[in-house]
């Protein structure tokens, strides 16, 4: 089924230093917008310059996808002629990305945008990318207009109704405990419909405001708020952030200690966090050096759920890119399972939908290598007036279905909120 991607363009990259205090998201016009932010950094960006799509591989277990985009984006940056007058990560030629959960999925793309507006501390900066050098792209000049309210909402059931999903559950739990594997993160999707456009920037705003430890992303579409970093890299120092084991934020202080103190000694659920840290280090072992990991993972809390989660921290060793380290930790046991190939085919046997990018790797990347990559989590799929949400949830031998389809139903809160006046 694969197909060779367009070849890209010969383009001209400036980027200059920006005097602007505005909010990143100040700048960005309505239409498609593309974001990467995280407590007021990150980078925006609107136009499209260069494309690359992946219609989707046979196996839908190797890394095809990442090889292509990364071998495209190579070429892509040795036709592109770039003056860069700040120098930092996410400066010069800059592209964003969102890959699909399952190989075999059609999805994946990376997006060279036309303008870049990024801010790192103090700093601020604007790319422009032009076809010839000397030129500037129209689109630098879209007008701003307000962010609108989304209006009114209708939700529907998703692909499979609340309780065929816990029946699912039950399944899985079963096969977990016949032995068939360890782990399995099984995830359902919620739909809704406005009477006009879902203005993405709306979205953009309440997420920021609501989620700021959370790094918010709009990529093709896909607009959310992750709390998992799958990498970020600056030079050779390569960072991730695992979460596993989830509970609900208690209405009083008293009820939202007791679930913190539940969910830090649970034995579920920090069987489920080692299967994602030894995930991780597995994956990292022929990449990186002197992975370090917390020997206890901490709490990390959210507005709607509280995470245990575990910083990790690595030095790549030389000539390994930053989409070969998406791609080997890519699917990680937080949304894929363990061991990975018999989760994948319990995923693909009981969810009856095709994920799609959710629980992908989503982020950007610059032509140095530097970037940051998320897993598309408490997200939804944005298209027209239409949104289709998705949350999903860590499946072992102790799950209940009640328990994961409240768990589900926290994590759908992320864009439920964000999408309701
Ligand atoms: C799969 C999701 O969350 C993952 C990330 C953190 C904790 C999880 C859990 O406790 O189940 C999930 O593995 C989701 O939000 O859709």
């Amino acid at each position: 089924m694969s197909v060779a991607a367009a070849t890209p363009p010969h383009l001209a990259v400036r980027t200059v230093p920006l005097r602007d205090g505005r909010d990143l998201l100040d700048h960005l016009p309505a239409g498609a917008p593309l974001a990467w932010s995280h407590r007021g950094d990150g980078l925006v960006a609107w136009g499209e310059a260069a494309r690359f799509d992946w219609p989707g591989e046979d196996s839908g277990l190797g890394a095809e996808r990442f090889t292509a985009a990364a071998a495209w984006l190579a070429e892509a940056a040795a036709k592109t002629d770039v003056r860069d007058g700040v120098g930092l990560p996410g400066t010069g030629l800059v592209a964003f990305g969102g890959f699909t959960f399952d190989g075999r999925s059609a999805g994946s793309s990376l997006v060279i945008p036309r303008v870049i507006v990024g801010r790192r501390a103090d700093r601020a900066w604007l790319t422009t990318v032009c076809d010839r050098p000397g030129t500037h792209p129209g689109e630098i000049l879209d007008a701003c207009t307000p962010a609108r309210p989304i209006g009114p909402l209708a939700w529907t059931e998703g692909s499979i109704p609340a309780a065929a999903w816990g029946e699912a559950v039950t399944t899985a739990v079963r096969r977990i405990r016949a032995g068939e594997l360890s782990k399995v993160v099984l995830a359902r999707d919620v739909r809704a419909r406005a009477e006009q456009d879902i203005d993405i920037r709306t979205l953009l705003r309440r997420l920021t405001r609501d989620y700021p430890g959370c790094y918010t992303f709009s990529i093709d579409g896909m607009v959310g708020a992750t709390p998992e970093l799958l990498v970020r890299r600056e030079g050779g120092r390569i960072g991730s952030l695992v979460l596993a084991g989830t509970r609900a934020r208690g209405a009083t202080p008293q009820e939202d200690q007791r679930l913190a103190a539940e969910l830090t000694t649970s034995a579920k659920d920090l069987e489920e966090h080692e299967y994602a840290i030894e995930s991780l280090r597995a994956a990292l072992a022929p990449l990186a050096e002197a992975v370090e990991t917390p020997d206890r993972p901490r709490l990390l809390r959210l507005a709607n759920v509280q995470h245990l989660a575990s910083p990790a921290r690595a030095e790549l060793r030389p000539g390994v890119s930053t989409l070969d380290v998406v791609a080997a930790l890519h699917p990680t046991a937080a949304v894929g399972g363990t061991p990975t190939g018999p989760a994948m085919e319990l995923i693909r046997d009981l969810e009856a939908m095709d994920r799609g990018r959710y629980a992908g790797p989503v982020g950007w990347i610059d032509a140095r290598g530097n970037g940051e990559w998320g897993i598309a989590l408490r997200c939804a799929h944005i298209s027209g007036a239409r949104a289709r949400l998705f949350a999903g949830c860590g499946i072992v031998a102790g799950s209940t279905a009640g328990a994961e389809l409240a768990e589900a139903d926290s994590k759908f809160q992320v864009m439920r909120q964000a999408l309701v006046d």
